[in-house]
């Protein structure tokens, strides 16, 4: 009999607001002995390693906590990387066999930045548990402040087969914070939080990153992300690693040098492409390409160019592109940055030539108020 492989539900396409790398944060845990509440929310896939232990007992790549003895239930508040409308979720299992969490829920606020500072200060130390004082701490966050977006619902072992525990969560309010509740203990390999970023509307005054997920920005298209995809650039953090950028196959047809430029290099044949959605309209001033960790392979050149669209996107093959900025030379494991003067765009379209990968791409403008 040929096994059903589960399909992936639309929503993991989304932005995701959890992991560390988005700007998701551990703000309380109430139990971190076998393996710290941080580990889930790596952007790294979650791994086993069939000899290693701790002082505590088997490491695991995830949040474990201790067998609980008496009455309660453990559980942890994750501050999102912008407040959003969440759409689905994704509790990961991997390798948690005999010790997964085997039922949990969901609860969402949106907290001050008054009300986070009552939390106790984070310990994320193995083999730690919050005190009584930390729990009177955290209960001064009102209760009716949390809503329950996903009610008590199992969790299956972390088998490659059930591992994927997605939920879908049919919620139209946005959040800046969770509460991850898992009944009564055990483990969580690695958490996901799927949606819509809703950030407050800067300032026409301030400098802001239009492009930035934090601020709304997503990628719509793209042309190639064959080793990493174009969505990881708009990430608010510099990136750890070359598999947190977008990088293409090589291209196929790239030996084929056909034409010169202007300045006297050779181009090369071929090109690849990314479109992004802005957050907020406006005029873009300063851009900045990072390739960091590209070193044998980033791309050669790349070009910027912006377009003004109020209606819903459908295709990008209507719409009328301006230049942002010029055909550019990048170099290896930099940031390179540039100046311009656009007009108001709400979208842009990146192109790199012939392939290669960057790590982000930052595009600092102001917002026009009159056209969000
Ligand atoms: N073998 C285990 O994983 N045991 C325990 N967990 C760890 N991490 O040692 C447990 O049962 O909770």
């Amino acid at each position: 009999m040929i096994e059903k492989k589960e399909e992936i539900p639309a929503f993991a396409a989304l932005s995701e607001f959890a992991s560390s790398s988005a700007g998701g944060q551990v703000l309380f845990a109430t139990d971190d002995f076998f393996a710290p509440c941080e580990n889930m929310i790596l952007d790294t896939e979650p791994v086993f390693i069939a000899d290693k232990y701790t002082e505590y007992g088997k490491w695991m790549d995830g949040w474990e906590t201790q067998r609980k003895r008496i009455p309660g239930h453990d559980w942890c508040i994750i501050k999102l990387a912008t407040k959003c409308v969440i759409r689905g979720l994704l509790i990961d299992t991997a390798f948690f066999s005999g010790n997964y969490a085997p039922k949990y829920s969901i609860q969402a606020a949106c907290l001050t930045p008054e009300e986070e500072a009552l939390l106790p200060e984070r310990d994320s130390e193995m083999g730690s548990a919050c005190t009584e004082c930390d729990l009177e701490r955290v209960k001064q966050l009102r209760t009716d402040k949390w809503e329950e977006i996903v009610p008590i619902t199992a969790l299956r072992p972390g088998y490659e087969e059930t591992r994927m525990n997605f939920q879908k969560v049919l919620c139209d309010e946005a959040w800046t914070h969770i509460r991850v509740n898992i009944y009564p203990d055990g483990g969580i390999a690695r958490l996901r939080v799927y949606g819509e970023a809703k950030p407050e509307l800067p300032a026409s005054d301030h400098l802001v990153d239009l492009i930035s997920l934090v601020n709304g920005g997503s990628c719509l298209e793209y042309s190639n992300a064959h080793y990493g995809h174009p969505r990881n650039v708009i990430k608010p953090c510099k990136s750890q690693a070359m598999s947190d950028g977008w990088e293409t196959a090589r291209r196929l047809d790239r030996p084929e040098v056909l034409e010169t430029y202007d300045d006297g290099t050779l181009k090369v044949s071929g090109e690849e492409w990314s479109i992004f959605k802005l957050g907020f309209c406006g005029r873009i001033t300063n851009i900045c390409v990072d390739t960091a960790h590209f070193k044998g392979n980033y791309p050669d050149t790349i070009k910027i160019e912006g377009a003004f669209v109020t209606s819903e996107w459908a295709q990008s093959n209507n719409i009328t592109w301006f230049n942002i900025l010029k055909r550019s030379k990048l170099s290896p494991h930099k940031e390179h940055w540039f100046t311009c003067n656009s007009d108001v765009v709400s979208h842009i379209r990146v192109t790199i030539a012939p392939d290669g990968g960057i790590s982000r791409l930052r595009t600092f403008g102001h917002v026009e108020p009159t056209i969000i």
